[in-house]
């Protein structure tokens, strides 16, 4: 998928040093779109938090038994945040000049491979998913509502393997006429965050052009995919990560909580159209 920021003229690139100012929430023109990208982890459910817990009972004692710098926070949302789970176990590794073999997915989670790194942090992940349960935020359930009855069209996009579980448990899976997650990305050779192409995929299953389409992240890798592909709008939220290094990656609006939104989405003139 070719990189197509050309096509949105209104954010910095990423890693441009002169950030633009994001958009006031409120009266964030949204006109145009018609389709809504969500991101899932840590935008529709507090599952980034889970995540980053498993991660961190992965490389603490990891990274020790190895006399590596040890892992911090900082190094989730550096390395790993938003981007497929074995993409995350070889850019933390990396971080540290660490190689190891590939491996398989078939690895067991005690495997010192790529794979059997990532198997055992997916254990770890699903473990607390199973004690704990998960809740959506409320908030973007307000957005999910607003939308709903804007009448437009939503779609889930992350780059987990996990994502049916997490929506099933949250009781999100019958909002979503379209998923494209981890196992998606893999069947059809998708790249993953920070490319734009899962969420290209996306806005086409949806059957609305990527102009007209708003992508929501949290995470450094899901806002750069926005930021790299042609759509309409970027929408970072800020849970941890930083209004600043969300809006110099290419965010255009910045908010802590999605239903900042909905006055915006609720004065939308008419109802939107199904597709393209
Ligand atoms: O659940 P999986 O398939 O291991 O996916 C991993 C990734 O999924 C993403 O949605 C999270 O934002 C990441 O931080 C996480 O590492």
């Amino acid at each position: 998928m070719t990189n197509s920021r050309d096509a949105r003229a209104h954010a910095p690139a990423p890693g441009d040093a002169s950030t633009t100012p994001t958009v006031d929430p409120r009266s964030v023109d949204l006109g145009g779109i018609r389709g809504w990208l969500f991101d899932l982890d840590g935008v529709l459910t507090p599952t980034a938090v889970v995540h980053m817990h498993a991660w961190a009972r992965l490389f603490t004692p990891f990274l020790a038994a190895r006399g590596a710098a040890p892992y911090g926070d900082a190094d989730y949302f550096a390395h790993i945040d938003g981007k497929p789970r074995y993409d995350g176990v070889r850019s933390l590794l990396a971080s540290r000049g660490i190689r190891l073999p590939e491996g398989d997915v078939a690895d067991p989670p005690s495997a010192e491979t790529v794979h059997g790194l990532g198997n055992r942090k997916n254990a770890a992940f699903n473990e607390t998913l199973a004690e704990e349960g998960v809740q959506p935020y409320p908030a973007s359930v307000a957005l999910l509502d607003a939308i709903e009855r804007a009448g437009g069209l939503v779609a889930v996009v992350s780059s987990s393997k996990n994502a049916p579980g997490v929506l099933g448990a949250a009781g999100l899976a019958d909002r979503f006429e379209v998923v494209v997650d981890g196992i998606v990305a893999a069947r059809e050779g998708l790249p993953g965050k920070p490319a734009p192409d899962t969420f290209v995929r996306a806005a086409e299953l949806l059957g609305v052009p990527t102009e007209a389409c708003a992508v929501i992240e949290d995470a450094e890798s899901g806002v750069a995919a926005g930021a790299a592909g042609p759509f309409g709008l970027v929408i970072g939220v800020d849970r941890g990560v930083g209004r600043e290094v969300l809006a110099r990656l290419g965010a255009d609006v910045v908010v802590d909580e999605l239903d900042e939104l909905v006055p915006a989405v609720a004065g939308r003139p008419g109802p939107q159209e199904g597709s393209a």
